[in-house]
């Protein structure tokens, strides 16, 4: 049965760890991480890295983008799946999100901006990419840890190179009453790590592997770190993958990031063979994510509880 759980997120804190690989305090830290993503798959970060009047504008920003007519807003058009505009979905009518590839690039955020200002608005295209880039910083410590953590740092600058960076920004709408609504589907995240940012509306929470869903409690200080289902399947189910949704009530709106290392189109996750042996034979065969996500769109994909083992799992 799922019921909502006292239990907490782990919470960790880098603010002592930026640039210091191979410091205890590195270590600790580390070791954090790493049970954090064997038990739960995500944890709750406190990070110095991005000042808090660059998350201030950040949400600044998301309203104003999401004011503008929906016509402009769906101009956010991209080929790769879920991507671009998303909004007035009959399952989910209090959600709208939009997505900035390749977010901690200046001239790549321009462009997009001028889809939807054509004369350009730097002031909005230099807040969406600087708080990419410093928060890119926690996702590449994060990773790092990760992979010294399961020895495999041999792997470390192929595993950097081989990912680039979306931010998705999303809107929920609040559902006008004190029941619940739901905001977004149960789902697990299709990438490597997913970095969330939120106002203070509540509504993500995350599924234990034991089926209770934990509540997150926002704060302006904390990040969500999760793991997607390319780490999971890289560290050969190693790293769980988490269920989690949104649920909405009351008036307000939510606004919440997501940034995400999404590994690029071509790019095959396969485990390394030091992740395979007898007592861990290999989950998955290997993928490219891109057509994974073509898979999850559709109907077996939609359907499936699983669609990582759906589509590749041995
Ligand atoms: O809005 C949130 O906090 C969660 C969004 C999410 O899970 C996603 O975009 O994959
Ligand atoms: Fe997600």
């Amino acid at each position: 049965m799922e019921s909502i759980s006292q239990n907490k997120l782990p919470v960790i804190d880098f603010s002592e760890v930026a640039e210091k690989p191979g410091s205890p305090e590195w270590n600790r830290v580390k070791d954090q991480v790493k049970e954090a993503l064997v038990e739960y798959g995500c944890f709750e970060a406190t990070f110095d890295g991005v000042p808090m009047d660059s998350r201030m504008s950040l949400l600044g920003s998301l309203e104003e983008l999401f004011k503008l007519p929906l016509e402009t807003k769906k101009r956010n058009f991209s080929k790769k799946p879920y991507h671009g505009y998303v909004g007035q979905h009959p399952l989910i009518p209090l959600y709208e999100s939009m997505g900035f590839d390749d977010a901690d690039i200046y001239d790549q955020v321009d462009n997009l901006s001028r889809t939807f200002w054509p004369e350009g608005h730097p002031v909005f295209s230099k807040t969406i990419q600087s708080f990419s880039e410093r928060l890119s910083a926690l996702d590449k410590i994060i990773r790092r840890m990760i992979l010294e953590s399961l020895v495999l740092e041999k792997y470390l600058e192929e595993h950097m190179d081989s990912t680039n960076y979306l931010l998705r920004v999303m809107k929920y709408e609040g559902p006008n009453t004190s029941d619940t609504k739901l905001g977004l589907v149960s789902h697990t995240d299709k990438n490597i790590v997913s970095i969330l940012y939120q106002n203070e509306v509540e509504g993500l929470e995350v599924k234990t592997k034991d089926g209770d869903w934990i509540p997150f409690k926002p704060t302006p200080e904390s990040f969500v770190v999760m793991t997607g289902d390319s780490l999971h399947a890289w560290t050969n189910g190693r790293l769980h993958s988490p269920q989690h949704r949104v649920v909405m009530s009351g008036n307000d709106a939510r606004y919440s990031v997501g940034l995400f290392s999404i590994p690029k189109a071509g790019y095959i996750i396969k485990a390394p063979n030091e992740m395979v042996d007898n007592d861990h034979p290999l989950l998955f065969k290997p993928f490219d994510l891109i057509e994974f996500l073509g898979f999850c769109y559709t109907e077996a994909g939609k359907r499936s509880e699983s669609p990582l083992k759906a589509y590749c799992g041995i």
